[in-house]
């Protein structure tokens, strides 16, 4: 991808119409390079999109010795880890603070070299984000830890061994952690309280195409066998649900009409009745979603975030401006991350009425209702909006700053652009190409079709 600055001037109040493509998912396409490392073979990812969480781990595996390189289709990755046991593993501290994905490597590194090295990790400032689940069960495996100044240092004496764990909260990380570990123990691992979004479904999909033994019950509770050797797989990721949601909000704040090419209704079940309950129009074909503003007012609506198959947290902040737009008051109550609704400060800027509180407003109380916590929001509507100096938070929040700054009259001017390259390939050039108004101070005139090349 081609550096470009880091601030973008967007004019507002032209409405996004086009087609963007998404392709394989950021959730699921770092995890899936990860389980590369598990296998005695090649493995060949197909679909996988150019942002920057996937550059991080692909420096990470070569790191560790693990060759990649491009496959014969466009988006194609072949990993080889056949040279693992001989890396030189050096200056892994460039890589702290880079995304979560590090925290996956130990099952794999503990089960080829005894030991790893896990550095601080990074992702986006919307919470705590503890990691303390996953050194839980990694402990229950049979690894010991031991913090030190740049990281964790993780050794395992002998065979990790199968064990029982009941998750504390459904956490989709630390599911993906007892996987990636479960599959080369020694015996049975039973999980309960697992997570079941459909990216921990696709990544059981490529663990099985390698030769793991994974079983699903429908109370939540995964049944991994142990195997002693993996091979390598052949996979295409699965579409990004929520960089698909994220452009059908920035239609509907727009008042615009895109389709999404890649989109899979399968997928976004729950994102797809929000959306409609809002007002919003979708016509679903074989090879994507067009996702459209009908006209007329939208509807205010009560929403709650919650693990699959409830509403996607990470659907929330771009759904959240377009209800800036919805008549009449919507509550929107955060279940996953407790501070995931501090982006909204920045939307009463522009003149949306959004009043957080600490209470847990709408459906049920949630672990954050007792701890002070501004995890619920009411959003009054439909308000102007206006052009304003935005400061980027988050990879989510970031996309729907853009999304505010399209819709609002004026011109906004957007800081710290980059960090959307972590999760949205070449957003600038699909922006582009939906007609949106934009300049980058500074940046050479073909900065953004040279970006769209590049992806
Ligand atoms: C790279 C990736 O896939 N990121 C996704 C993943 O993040 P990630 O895997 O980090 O999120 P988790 O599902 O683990 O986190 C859910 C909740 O569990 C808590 N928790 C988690 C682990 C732990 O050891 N202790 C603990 O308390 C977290 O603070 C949070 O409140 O799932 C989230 C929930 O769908 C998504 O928003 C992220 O986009
Ligand atoms: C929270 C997110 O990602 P991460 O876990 O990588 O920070 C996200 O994709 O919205």
């Amino acid at each position: 991808m081609t550096d470009i600055a880091d601030v973008l001037l967007v004019h507002g109040g032209t409405p996004l119409e086009g087609e963007i493509r998404v392709r394989g998912a950021k959730n699921l396409v770092p995890k899936a390079m990860v389980a590369a490392l598990l296998g005695s073979e090649p493995s060949r990812l197909r679909n996988v999109p150019d942002i920057r969480d996937v550059r991080v781990v692909r420096g990470l595996l070569q790191l560790h010795g693990v060759t990649v390189n491009a496959g014969e289709e466009p988006g194609e990755l072949v990993l080889d880890p056949t040279r693992v046991e001989s890396a030189n593993v050096a200056d892994i501290d460039a890589h702290a603070g880079s995304s979560r994905i590090p925290i996956l490597f130990c099952g794999p590194l503990l089960h080829r070299l005894g030991h790893a090295f896990i550095p601080g990790l990074g992702g986006c400032d919307i919470g705590g984000r503890p990691i303390d689940f996953h050194f839980d069960v990694l402990r229950r495996f049979g690894a010991t830890i031991e913090k030190r100044d740049d990281g964790q240092y993780l050794e395992a004496p002998q065979r990790l061994r199968g064990c029982k764990i009941r998750l504390p909260y459904p956490s989709v990380g630390s599911t993906e952690q007892v996987l990636l570990t479960a599959v080369l123990a020694e015996g049975v691992t039973e999980l309960s309280n697992a997570a079941v979004e459909p990216e921990i479904e696709d990544l059981i999909c490529v663990l099985q195409k390698m030769g793991a033994i994974i079983s699903m019950d429908t109370d939540r509770t995964i049944r991994i066998t142990g195997v002693d050797k993996l091979g390598g797989y052949t996979h295409r990721a699965i579409p990004d649900r929520l960089e698909a949601a994220s452009w059908a909000s920035a239609a509907l704040a727009t008042e615009g009409d895109i389709y999404v090419r890649g989109a899979q209704q399968r997928s976004m079940m729950t994102f797809l009745n929000t959306f409609r309950r809002v007002g919003g129009a979708f016509a679903i074909d074989d090879e994507g979603i067009r996702f459209w503003h009908p006209g007329g007012p939208l509807n205010a609506i009560a929403l709650e975030t919650d693990v699959h198959p409830g509403f996607q947290t990470d659907w929330q902040q771009p759904l959240v401006v377009a209800l800036t737009q919805a008549s009449g008051l919507s509550i929107v109550h955060e279940t996953v991350y407790e501070s995931r609704l501090g982006f909204t400060s920045a939307l009463g800027q522009m003149g949306a009425h959004i009043q957080l509180y600490r209470e847990c407003l709408g459906g049920s109380a949630c672990r954050f209702g007792q701890r002070n916590f501004l995890h619920s929001a009411v959003v009054s509507g439909p308000t102007k909006l206006q052009g304003a100096d935005l400061v980027i938070p988050d990879l989510r929040g970031g996309f729907s700053y853009l999304i505010a700054a399209l819709a609002a009259q004026g011109t906004s001017r957007v800081h710290g652009i980059d960090l959307i390259n972590r999760g949205y390939e070449n957003f600038l050039a699909k922006l582009e190409g939906l007609g949106a108004h934009f300049e980058l101070p500074g940046a050479p005139a073909h900065a953004v079709s040279a970006a769209a090349a590049v992806a």
